[in-house]
């Protein structure tokens, strides 16, 4: 027998395989402290897994990253580079860039994306490459998270400079709270020294200008395609090494969901006589275990409770994880107290707002959006967690936002909830989606009056539109 060690991140994609590895003899025993799981498989029916590729292999962390900038400053060029660099020394298989380009239409959240992902190890890590083949793409898929970056490889061509979309992409990055940049100037091949060195002076200018350590961030320069068809190996297949030494260490590892503290947005509540009130739901983040405190909080209010028993498909579990489906019985609420729409957290740790700046990609009228553009006061309904709220819209920076647009947003909301820089949302008007959009920085709460001009504003709308009908 021999043992093999299964990332507990994993568990759920390998639900399925260890029913099968079970049945091929294997015994598997969970290490709490390491979270692993240590798998001990008869040497003979191993050859038989990996080939059904029923076991994940790997024990590396995991990072997503992907290519943004101008079009054609070599996004897709790279990200075939990487791939062929690493198929080298046997750590990603080589896709070619017509595999990349060509993109499979993925469909996120009622919006079509063109986006390839790619994957690929280095020494200390297991990535996962987005690369679109378009600026609308960028920025939707920026926007909906389709794949979140935890980091993003900005290419800048050396023969073009900065160039507009640079700058767009980058904002948007800092909008939406991706922190770690790393640079790589390409086409270095058709650029001459001077010219990559006034590059690099300009984009380390461009970063801080941005708000990024514009004087810190790592850039690397070199030619894609050099590396790409094994040639100058000094600008090519060097520099992108020299590239993935960077991302390794820059971009940080992010913080896994269960390291932080547990959240479990609220699906229904039951009252079970004779033993109090269960929440369920799918808990987002961190490790729920019975004996823990916890907040409800949400609808303007804070509870605070005590967990005193977790369940999962009717069994007792001893602590449930990120991504568990599970009832939580909760001490001295009543079932009519918690909300479906509340959150339950560990105390202090979430706060509700109703005031918040967001970043939204309004859908066009093909990808099943509203036909007409919107202006500002417009009242739509806002979807996120397991709750969904009224908003009035503001749009602060322009008369009004055209359909297939993206545009920054100051929605204000009925009633306070639980929010967090960073969170998706979907805003909807009746049964259509108009877009999806991040949210980028919470406000003060309204004050009563304006809350109370909001609903008066509505109240009258709501009367001009009934008379008018
Ligand atoms: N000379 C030179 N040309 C390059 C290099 N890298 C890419 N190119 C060329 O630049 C062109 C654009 O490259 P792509 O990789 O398609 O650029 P992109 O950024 O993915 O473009 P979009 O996805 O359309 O935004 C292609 O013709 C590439 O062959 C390089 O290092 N040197
Ligand atoms: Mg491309």
């Amino acid at each position: 027998m021999t043992s093999i060690i299964v990332a507990r991140a994993l568990a759920p994609a390998i639900h399925r395989s260890l029913k099968q590895l079970i049945l091929n003899g294997g015994i598997c025993k969970f290490h709490n402290y390491t979270k692993t799981l240590q798998v001990a498989v008869p040497r003979y029916n191993q050859k038989r897994l990996y080939a059904e590729k029923k076991i994940f292999d790997r024990t590396k962390p995991h990072c997503n990253v992907g290519t943004i900038g101008h079009v054609d400053h070599g996004k897709t060029t790279l990200t075939a580079a990487i791939t062929k660099v690493l198929a080298d020394v046997k750590l990603a298989k080589a896709r070619k860039y017509q595999e990349i380009d060509n993109a499979p239409e993925e469909k996120a959240r009622g919006i079509t994306i063109n986006v390839a992902h790619v994957e690929y190890q280095t020494e200390n890590r297991h990535y996962g490459h987005t690369d679109c083949p378009g600026h609308a793409d960028y920025i939707k898929n920026m926007i909906t998270g389709t794949a979140q970056m935890d980091g993003a490889i900005m290419v800048v061509a050396a023969t073009d400079g900065v160039m507009p979309q640079t700058r767009e992409h980058l904002l948007l990055a800092k909008q939406i709270g991706i922190n770690h940049i790393v640079v790589f100037i390409n086409k270095v091949d058709a650029a001459d020294k001077e010219m990559v060195e006034l590059v690099e002076m300009e984009i380390r200018e461009l970063l801080t200008e941005m708000g990024f350590d514009g004087d810190n961030i790592p850039i690397v320069s070199g030619s894609a395609l050099c590396a790409l068809e094994g040639k100058n190996p000094e600008i090519g297949k060097d520099a992108i090494l020299n590239l993935l030494k960077e991302i390794d260490t820059f971009i940080p590892t992010p913080v896994r969901d269960l390291d932080k503290p547990f959240l479990l947005p609220v699906e229904h509540t039951y009252s079970i006589p004779g033993r109090g009130t269960v929440v369920t739901g799918r808990l987002e983040r961190g490790i729920v275990k019975k004996g823990a405190d916890c907040e409800f909080v949400g609808f303007n209010k804070v509870l605070k409770s005590t967990v005193t028993g977790v369940e999962m498909f009717h069994q007792i579990l001893e602590e449930a994880h990120a991504g568990d489906q599970l009832g939580a019985l909760v001490r001295g609420l009543k079932r009519d107290d918690v909300k479906r729409g509340m959150v339950m957290a560990k105390p202090g740790t979430v706060k509700s707002y109703d005031n918040i700046e967001t970043q939204v990609y309004i859908l066009s009228k093909e990808e099943g959006g509203r036909p007409k553009p919107f202006t500002s006061y417009i009242q739509l309904q806002m979807f996120c967690r397991t709750w969904d709220c009224a908003v009035q819209v503001i749009v602060p920076d322009k008369e009004m936002v055209m359909p297939g647009e993206d545009s920054r947003l100051i929605l204000k909301m009925m009633k306070p909830m639980v929010l967090e820089e960073g969170q998706r949302f979907t805003l909807r008007d009746g049964s259509q989606t108009l877009g999806t959009g991040v949210v980028t920085k919470t406000l003060p709460l309204m004050s009563e009056q304006e809350r109370q001009a909001i609903t008066e504003g509505k109240k009258a709308r709501e009367k001009k539109a009934k008379e008018a009908n």
